[in-house]
């Protein structure tokens, strides 16, 4: 039994999924494209980093077995490592949806079969009503934007406006968000935050996922940065999750970073806050020393996606990587006989993918630890066997859906 560490490199797409032609994402492959262009000398920055992809952490457990396992192709400029530990392998989502949230809960052993509600891509994004309605509850003179947008250009185009008129900044995705972005000292956090309350509720009979607090600080377009007081009011999962069925037995879940939003706080015992990869990676540690047998310590490195993915930043998705591979040595030395460690991702977002959204991809599956033997599991049908196999190791009964591979 002991424990059980779940670290979601978020975005961290492999390729090669089947149903990605329906999402026009066919080719897109995170992984793949970063090494190739890192091998190109497309992935250079000067004073941040140089040269082929290097993660010799988790080729060592696997990466480039499974990227070849997961398109056929060998990640450009990567040594083949010559001796693979842990368990390795890739997985299909099965959920409607290449969102965070449905990533994490078909992990956790819960997939979404239903369809989530979006917004239009073209035109007005929120309905005349709905705006109204935002307006008259949250008592503000309107709102901006109102389309699809990226987070923080929509910010550097309309932030001064914001500033001057206080009308909000909302927009969407691809994923089912409703996103709102305004100044923290101007507008308020504090009032931001309630503004959210009132959108998700006005946004629950549309069946969307997420209404998102994106706040954000300086004076100037120039200078308009986003801060870390981000806050993401999901919809509860639509069934018990792994998370529920260990706190119901009695053991205790650690959230660190963003995974206690994303479960609309249900089964979390504790949460630990800390932005960027690498403050969470400490988070992380602190959690593994704090965690008791028969616990979850389950983390979320949101960088990879938010930073880097999103922005379309192949050097720095590249250095994101890298620095969390550099980190792997330390978690190692935390774990006691029995324990076992398991990265994977939640969907894919190819940095040189075009356009800002996420992408439909395999993401791989990297298990390790000190009773943990190497072995090729294969391509697995949904991420839930990710959640039966945790489930398994911490010894609570199967659930539904999914099945482990221990
Ligand atoms: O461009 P930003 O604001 O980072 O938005 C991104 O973040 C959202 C939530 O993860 C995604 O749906 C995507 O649109
Ligand atoms: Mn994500
Ligand atoms: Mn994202």
């Amino acid at each position: 039994m002991a424990r059980a560490f779940l670290f979601i490199l978020d975005s961290f797409g492999i390729g090669g999924a089947p149903d990605a032609p329906a999402y026009g994402d066919d080719g897109s492959d995170t992984f793949g494209h970063i090494a190739e262009f890192c091998a190109a000398g497309a992935g250079d920055r000067k004073g941040l980093r140089a040269g082929p992809l290097a993660l010799p952490n988790m080729s060592a457990l696997g990466l480039i077995a499974i990227a070849k396992l997961a398109t056929g192709r060998t990640p450009a400029g990567m040594p083949i490592p010559e001796r693979v530990f842990g368990l390795h392998g890739a997985a299909n989502e099965v959920s409607h949806g290449k969102d965070t949230p449905s990533g994490h809960w078909e992990i956790a052993g819960t997939p979404v079969m239903f369809d989530w509600g979006y917004f239009p891509a073209e035109g007005e994004a929120f309905s005349p009503e709905l705006v109204e309605a935002i307006c008259r509850e949250a008592e503000l003179p309107g709102i901006l934007g109102n389309c699809h947008a990226s987070g923080t250009e929509i910010i550097a185009r309309l932030g001064e406006e914001h500033i001057r008129s206080g009308k909000p900044i909302c927009y969407t995705s691809s994923d089912s968000v409703f996103q709102i972005a305004a100044h923290e000292t101007h507008f308020g956090l504090e009032r931001l935050l309630s503004l959210c309350q009132i959108v998700r509720k006005l946004v629950d009979p549309l069946n969307i996922g997420r209404v998102i607090a994106r706040p954000f600080v300086g004076e100037t377009a120039a200078t308009f940065q986003r801060t870390g007081n981000r806050r993401d009011y999901s919809v509860p999962p639509p069934e018990p999750t792994l998370l529920d069925r260990l706190t119901d037995a009695g053991r205790s879940v650690y959230g660190v970073g963003k995974i206690g939003d994303i479960f609309a706080h249900q089964g979390i015992s504790r949460v630990l806050k800390a932005n960027g990869n690498m403050a969470l990676m400490d988070a992380t540690l602190q959690a593994m020393d704090e965690a008791q047998d028969g616990d979850l310590v389950f983390s979320n490195f949101v960088d990879f996606d938010m930073l880097f993915g999103h922005r379309r930043d192949v050097p720095g998705y590249a250095a994101a990587l890298e620095a969390f591979d550099r980190r792997l040595p330390e978690v190692h030395r935390k774990l006691r006989p029995g324990d076992m460690v398991l990265m994977t991702a939640d969907h894919g977002c190819d940095p040189t993918w075009r356009g800002t959204d996420h992408t439909r991809e395999r993401v791989p599956i990297m298990a390790f630890g000190p009773g943990i033997k190497s072995r090729m599991i294969g391509i697995r049908n949904t991420y839930a066997d990710i959640g039966e196999t945790i489930a398994a190791h911490l010894g609570i009964p199967a659930g539904p859906h999914g099945r482990s591979f221990l």
